[in-house]
């Protein structure tokens, strides 16, 4: 291929000085494709940082890279890959220093000699090795940053190292929105997530909760009752089982409406969680028939009928006379050995409920 082919770019399209800074270019370009493909990977902005601190100095060859964040109205010089330290970690009014020049101007600043361009704030370059530089917004339309080039050695910049460096912002803007997107859409799905975990959360409470009272209905009852005796496996001790029916719910129902007979059993559900305690499992399982299981029972079955009876009394002196509460009630202890049969225990529990009801309603008989 002739020279003068070679050393006219067709992608930049500027006229190449002469076949070194050809091989120069060359090798800058495939160092860029490395860099493009590596922002193309990249998940975080500390990855991009690190792949254009060092893919901004080996493009170019030059002493040093840095790469500045847009701050609102200052610049934020976040990294640097140098000879000597440069602002890595300081903040810059934007208009007083040449990244927030390009960022303003949206155009590469090429300086090749910082002590004569104005733009320069110099005495924050005094300190530094730098002689001449080239910086390139990031973002073209509203730039959101800028990469630097420096040498320590006076250097006239040539276009192509502008085009160079140029083309590494660029994709490291595309980088930078990739990973914004990516944030968002990362965001969006722990939202998602949190949603579905906390419908999942009121959709499993539903599952085991009666709706009217408020308490484990049967299933809760089950779960919870096997998890709280699982817990208590090998302490020894008696637990308790405690089957309780409303009495007259159908006449309730009849006379006064199913709001009345409702009210019943919400206040039958008051009166069970008054009598027993929290690591006690209070369910309805259903119609009138309530039951509680008590994992730890020390207590003789009276003690329960008592309690029960004692809350009872506490419900029904606050209520109209047509609204007072009657319940029947059973108890049954059992050594807590796993499995425990609850059905057996509830069926036992019933009997006793049964018994007691027949009792109570052939003394009340004429
Ligand atoms: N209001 C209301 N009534 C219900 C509900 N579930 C079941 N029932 C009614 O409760 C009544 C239960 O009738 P029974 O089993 O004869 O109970 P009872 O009337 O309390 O009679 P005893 O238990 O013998 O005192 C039935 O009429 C059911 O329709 C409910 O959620 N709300």
């Amino acid at each position: 291929m002739p020279t003068s082919a070679l050393a006219r770019s067709r992608s930049s399209g500027f006229p190449l000085a002469s076949g070194d800074a050809t091989v120069r270019y060359v090798r800058g370009m495939e160092r860029l494709l490395i860099a493009v493909q590596e922002l193309s990977l990249a998940r975080g902005l500390d990855a991009v940082q690190r792949i254009v601190r060092v893919a901004a100095r080996e493009m170019t060859g030059c002493d040093g890279a840095s790469f500045v964040l847009r701050d609102d109205d200052h610049c934020r010089y976040v990294d640097e890959d140098a000879i000597g330290p440069l602002w890595k970690g300081r903040r810059f009014p934007i208009d007083l220093c040449v990244s927030g020049w390009t960022m303003l101007n949206r155009e590469p600043a090429v300086i090749p000699d910082i002590y004569l361009d104005e733009r320069v704030p110099h005495a924050a370059y005094r300190p530094t090795f730098v002689k001449s530089l080239v910086m390139v917004p990031i973002r073209a339309r509203d730039p959101i940053g800028a990469i630097g080039n420096y040498w320590a050695e006076p250097h006239q910049p040539r276009p192509e190292e502008v085009h160079l460096l140029q083309a590494l912002a660029d994709s490291t803007s595309i980088a930078m929105e990739n990973i914004a997107l990516y944030a968002e859409l990362e965001q969006r799905v722990q939202e998602r997530t949190s949603a579905l975990e906390r419908m999942n959360g009121e959709i499993r409470r539903l599952s085991v909760t009666d709706e009217l009272t408020g308490l484990y209905n049967r299933r809760g009852f089950y779960e919870r009752a096997d998890a709280a005796l699982a817990g208590r496996a090998g302490e020894g001790g008696r637990c308790a089982l405690i089957f309780v029916d409303v009495d007259g719910l159908k006449r309730a129902n009849d006379e006064r409406g199913h709001d009345a007979g409702d009210a019943l059993l919400v206040n039958v559900a008051r009166v069970l969680r008054a009598a027993f305690d929290d690591s006690d499992v209070i369910a309805r399982l259903g119609g009138d028939e309530f039951c509680v299981l008590r994992p730890v029972a020390t207590e003789a079955p009276a003690v329960y009928r008592q309690r029960l009876q004692r809350e009872l009394d506490r419900a029904n002196y606050d209520l109209a006379k047509a609204d007072r509460v009657s319940i029947s009630v059973g108890v049954t202890l059992a050594e807590p050995v796993l499995p425990l049969d609850l059905d057996l225990l509830i069926a036992r529990a019933d009997t006793l409920m049964y018994e007691e009801k027949r009792t109570r309603t052939t003394t009340r008989a004429p």
